[in-house]
């Protein structure tokens, strides 16, 4: 399953110093001038999982392998965008295609470094920048109405349950509030999905703090988290420059580095972590002497569909799952002394996988 995550935001304010430290790369150019970004650069980047590290020392694997989600670094957009100013439409398209937009809020001070708007406010940023997207959106549906209102008098049973979404979703949008703000009917989701409105998709703000701030915060990130708690968006604090030091550091040296800034862990950590829980995943385990492997599945997925990620047969075939809870597998020390202590389930088609089941798949045919 291919997760996307994109980053969003004016020009300058750190989307790509972020893409390279998360993708531990400087395969996008970041430089203090504005549009230094054009074409999106997209990574893959493992998704932080201490629980697999426990499991191979249980399981003496050979190999640890983490499940990757993949963020998309996109050129940065100004006021008019949508019409065609800065780069214009282009960075639309690339951001049609994320599942999770990222934006990334410019909450240090800094003379040397331009801002397109020559002040620091990261709530007009947000603003401006979400503002292009909901003309973009309004644009779109508008173009789209008239064509489906016609069809929708007539048999086409897709374009009458559409029609009623495409104006619930311009009704949010004329009054300037995202399309996610709507209330969507119960049974309508999929069809929802459909419209593909850039304003639909699940957010997170990044405040993007100086150095000095990554472990506390500063006024301009507060900002930021009074208004995603208003927006219903997560929030995470983080000062891309710090992260991109971090990055070029092996394990002890950051783990040093960190604790000297008062931080636990990377601030990139919790930012994938979150990105992972806004698209509604969660993560099941294969675990044995040559891997311990972390895989990821939508929650509330059954056990065919989990199998289904390993491999598109397992999921035909399934017959049953032998399943151990995490912290079962953890107590007992492994599959062998779990089974001994009656901690093993046999689990059917119907069971509903919990995140951190450790999991064998029997598949007949
Ligand atoms: N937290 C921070 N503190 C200080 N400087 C930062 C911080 N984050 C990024 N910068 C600096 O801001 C400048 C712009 O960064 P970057 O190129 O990543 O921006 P961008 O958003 O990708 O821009 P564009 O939209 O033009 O591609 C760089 O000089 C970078 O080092
Ligand atoms: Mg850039």
């Amino acid at each position: 399953m291919g997760f996307k995550c994109g980053i969003v935001g004016l020009p300058n304010v750190g989307k790509s110093t972020l893409f390279n430290a998360l993708t531990k790369t400087a395969a996008a150019q970041a430089e203090n001038y504005p549009f230094c970004t054009i074409e999106p650069n997209v990574g893959d980047v493992a998704i932080p999982e201490p629980r697999l590290k426990k499991l191979a020392e249980i399981a003496g694997s050979a190999e640890i392998i983490p499940s990757r989600i993949q963020f998309v670094d996109i050129a940065g957009l100004v006021k008019g965008a949508s019409k065609g100013e800065g780069l214009g439409n282009q960075f639309l398209a690339n951001i049609r295609e994320v599942d999770v937009v990222v934006y990334v809020l410019r909450c240090f001070e800094d003379g040397d470094i331009t801002h397109v708007e020559g002040r620091v406010d990261p709530v007009a940023d947000f603003e401006t920048v979400e503002t292009e997207l909901m003309l973009a959106d309004l644009e779109s549906l508008e173009k789209r109405r008239d064509n489906l209102a016609k069809k929708a008098t007539g048999q086409d049973k897709a374009a009458k349950e559409l029609l009623p979404l495409v104006d619930l979703a311009l009704a949010e949008l004329r009054e300037g509030r995202p399309a996610r703000a709507a209330d969507v009917p119960q049974g309508h989701e999929k069809a929802w999905k459909g419209l593909q409105l850039l304003t639909q998709k699940p957010v997170l703000f990044v405040a993007n703090v100086d150095e000095g701030s990554a472990a506390t915060g500063n006024d301009f990130s507060e900002r930021v988290k009074a208004c995603a708690e208003k927006e219903h968006a997560a929030f995470v604090v983080i000062s891309a420059r710090i992260e991109s030091e971090v990055a070029t550091l092996d394990d002890d040296e950051a783990a040093e580095f960190l604790a000297e800034l008062g931080l636990e862990e990377p601030g990139l950590n919790r930012l994938i972590r979150t990105g992972h829980e806004l698209l509604g995943l969660q993560t099941y385990f294969t675990a044995g002497p040559k891997e311990a492997r972390a895989w990821t599945i939508h929650k509330g997925d059954k056990a065919p569909e989990a199998a289904g990620v390993i491999h598109t047969d397992f999921e035909k075939k399934f017959i049953r799952a032998e399943t151990i809870s995490f912290d079962d597998y953890v107590t007992f020390n492994g599959e062998v002394g779990a089974k001994e202590a009656g901690k093993q389930r046999v689990e059917g088609k119907e069971y509903v996988v919990q995140d951190g089941d450790v999991m064998h798949f029997r598949t007949g045919g």
